[in-house]
């Protein structure tokens, strides 16, 4: 079994921070919806807002593109919605191979999403020998005994597992093996994988986890504002802690996909 790192280094080989490649989509989505409404220039505070990022972080961040905009009109939206595509490697096509053909995994096949974002499904596979042909958002599944030669026939190097938790240190070691050198987890466990090999994972579940506590916060704050409980129910209730909590990520929120 392949053990080893997880993370990369904090800055990228090109000099720009994983902070800000990690701002690099949420750039991209807001600029591509200027671009759809024909929008030819953005200021960077309208762009800071429909991103949802400080202003001062999203000039910073373009610095590292070498894109500095024009004072008084603003940034080209089109020659960043370019530069920023070809930053983050968009400017190819991706094909991408799905492990684990169940209830996400079909979901993910059928997005079309992700065609539109540059990246292809090219390959679905499932350790289910009934479900070998059978076609999902039209392209037939495969059994995992093939998998190398998926791989590597399809050229793929991005691999998204969507097996059980227990399935998937060993779906990622073969993908691993087979040539794949990054890996959408969505599996509930921690994958490990050798140096060169990128891993984010996606859990819903943290992010409603999160939003919980967020909203046991509130009720606790709306119930001493309405004069505090009862002793009674005082007693009862699960402690809620007052202070404020902040949790921010690359965009003020923690994002859905994070580093595994
Ligand atoms: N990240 C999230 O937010 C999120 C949300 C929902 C589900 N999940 C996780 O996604 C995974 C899939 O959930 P689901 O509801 O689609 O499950 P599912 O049972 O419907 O599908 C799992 C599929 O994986 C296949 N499989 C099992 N072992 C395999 C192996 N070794 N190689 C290849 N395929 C294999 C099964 O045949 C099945 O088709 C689970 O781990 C679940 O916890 C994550």
């Amino acid at each position: 079994m392949a053990t080893g790192r997880t993370h990369r280094p904090a800055t990228r080989s090109r000099g720009i921070p994983e902070a800000t490649v990690a701002r690099l989509p949420l750039y991209l989505r807001a600029l591509t919806a200027l671009s759809e409404r024909s929008v030819p220039t953005v200021s960077s505070e309208e762009l800071a807002a429909a991103a949802g990022v400080n202003s001062a972080k999203l000039r910073k961040d373009f610095s590292y593109l070498g894109s500095y905009g024009t004072r008084g009109v603003g940034y080209d939206v089109e020659y960043l919605v370019y530069q920023i595509s070809r930053e983050l490697g968009l400017t190819q096509d991706w094909p991408v191979a799905i492990v684990g053909i169940g209830n996400l995994g079909a979901a993910l096949a059928n997005y079309g999403g992700f065609a539109s974002r540059g990246f292809r499904v090219a390959a679905l596979i499932d350790a289910d020998p009934a479900m070998a042909g059978t076609p999902v958002a039209g392209i037939p599944v495969q059994h995992t005994d093939d998998l190398d030669r998926i791989i590597s026939d399809n050229g793929v190097s991005i691999g998204v597992i969507t097996t059980p938790p227990g399935a998937a240190q060993q779906v990622c070691d073969r993908l691993v093996a087979a040539g794949v050198t990054s890996i959408l987890n969505f599996a509930p466990t921690v994958l490990s994988v050798p140096d060169g090999v990128d891993v984010r994972k996606v859990d819903l579940s943290i992010e409603l986890q999160i939003l919980a506590f967020h909203e046991q916060r509130k009720a606790g704050e709306e119930a001493s504002a309405d004069g505090g409980a009862s002793d009674a129910e005082a007693e009862q209730a699960p402690p809620v802690r007052a202070t404020p909590t902040t949790r921010k990520g690359p965009d003020g929120d923690m994002p859905a996909v994070m580093p595994a």
